[in-house]
């Protein structure tokens, strides 16, 4: 339980300490002032015409809350269980890759914030730094690994059991980015991460991956990644293997069809992500938000389902818990936050999104997350 008495939850970021953004667009604004036009446009941009990174935020905005009144919210519960396991927020760190482009501590700072704010935390494949030297520098907080399939299957497989005997606690496959969209700003900014290396970090000490490099040259280990990361060949039969061989949790990341739920349970699978990778892969897709309540209803509890893709917000979160949603995965902002201030930086980004999310609650007139599924919403298109 929090109190939501002390009435501070606002006003701790009116005080004599240098101002940190308050909100998304703050916070991009002061991100495209310190770093270079190549990493900043590919972690803001979307793919092709950016219609479903705006997508993502109309969604948010079509909804809107007619809230209760007069029912005593001192007091809220914001936790939630997932795989058996109780976390004091819905928030999650969603899967992003190549730290170290926004901060020299990349993931590692990351992992410390999620340790120290209790939020779970999802590690990307591609990260530059490994998956064990997270472990070891945030080893109480809970960690899950997001999975990118190989074109090399044994190369998944060692980095699943790498994970599983690191302490992760489940496996995140990602099964929207068998290639990679078609993201104009990074042509125009003529600029890779992938090219500079930024993704190494599970790739390098990976015993499966250096056996089947030419040698140990720079080039050879950018071009056994590139050959590797991307897997048009991913089917069905990949996941059912997967979870023959691994004794965590699977979920699948990427999920945007009420269809594909459904196959998802058949297939044994634990989770899933409703997600279109932040607008970054294809281009036109549905917003996630808008896609949400079709893959609620065609779960029917059966297993957790986490919104990510737009949530800026605490305004966003509950929105999404509202509408069904287990819990809520955090891309962009926390990135923006790594990149002014480090850890630190990230600590700030994810207690404001919860605070204020703590703050909707209430005034919204809900003491729980299950709670927030009785209010009322309406829709602007009428649905
Ligand atoms: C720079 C960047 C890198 C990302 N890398 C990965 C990744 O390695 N694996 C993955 O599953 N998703 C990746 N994503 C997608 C995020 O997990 C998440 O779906 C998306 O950022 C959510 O949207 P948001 O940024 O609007 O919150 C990445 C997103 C960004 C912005
Ligand atoms: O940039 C991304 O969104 C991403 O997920 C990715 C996927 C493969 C390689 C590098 C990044």
């Amino acid at each position: 339980m929090t109190k939501t008495t002390h009435g501070d939850l606002l006003l701790k970021n009116i005080n004599a300490q240098a101002p940190f953004p308050i909100c998304f667009a703050d916070l991009e604004k002061a991100v495209a002032e310190k770093m270079e036009a190549g990493p900043f446009g590919y972690i803001r941009s979307g793919a092709g015409g950016e219609q479903t990174l705006r997508n993502n935020r109309a969604a948010f905005e079509k909804y809107s809350i007619i809230p209760r009144f007069l029912q005593d919210v001192s007091s809220i519960d914001t936790s939630i269980e997932l795989f058996g396991k109780v976390h004091p927020t819905p928030l999650l760190f969603a899967p992003v890759g190549m730290n170290k482009m926004a901060h020299d501590e990349g993931e590692l700072a990351v992992a410390r914030a999620a340790d120290q704010l209790k939020i779970p935390y999802i590690q990307s494949t591609v990260s530059s730094y490994a998956l064990e030297d997270v472990a070891q520098t945030a080893p109480t907080a809970t960690k899950w690994f997001q999975l990118y399939w190989s074109t090399n299957e044994e190369i998944a497989y060692s980095m699943a059991a790498r994970a599983e005997a690191a302490g992760f606690e489940a496996i995140v496959l990602t099964v929207d980015t068998v290639m990679l969209g078609w993201r104009e700003e990074d042509v125009r900014n003529q600029f890779s991460p992938l090219k500079l290396g930024y993704a190494r970090g599970n790739y390098m000490n990976d015993p499966v991956f250096t056996a089947s490099l030419p040698d140990d040259s720079f080039e050879s280990y950018v071009q056994g990644v590139l050959q590797n990361v991307f897997h048009p060949t991913l089917n069905w039969e990949n996941v059912r293997e997967l979870k023959r061989r691994s004794n965590l949790p699977i979920l699948l990341k990427g999920i945007l069809h009420p269809e594909d739920a459904k196959l998802a349970i058949e297939n044994g699978i634990d989770g899933i992500i409703v997600s279109n990778h932040g607008g970054r892969q294809l281009d036109g897709v549905i917003g996630s938000l808008d896609a949400l309540p079709d893959i609620v209803k065609a779960v029917k509890g059966r297993i957790p389902v986490i919104l990510d893709s737009g949530v800026y917000r605490g305004m966003d979160a509950l929105k999404a818990l509202a509408l069904g949603a287990d819990a809520v995965a955090i891309g962009r902002p926390f990135v923006y936050g790594l990149a002014l201030d480090g850890q630190q930086g990230v600590e700030k980004v994810m207690a404001n999104l919860y605070d204020e999310l703590k703050v909707s609650i209430a005034l919204a007139g809900a003491i729980s997350i299950k709670g927030l599924r009785d209010i009322t919403l309406v829709k602007k298109d009428g649905a």
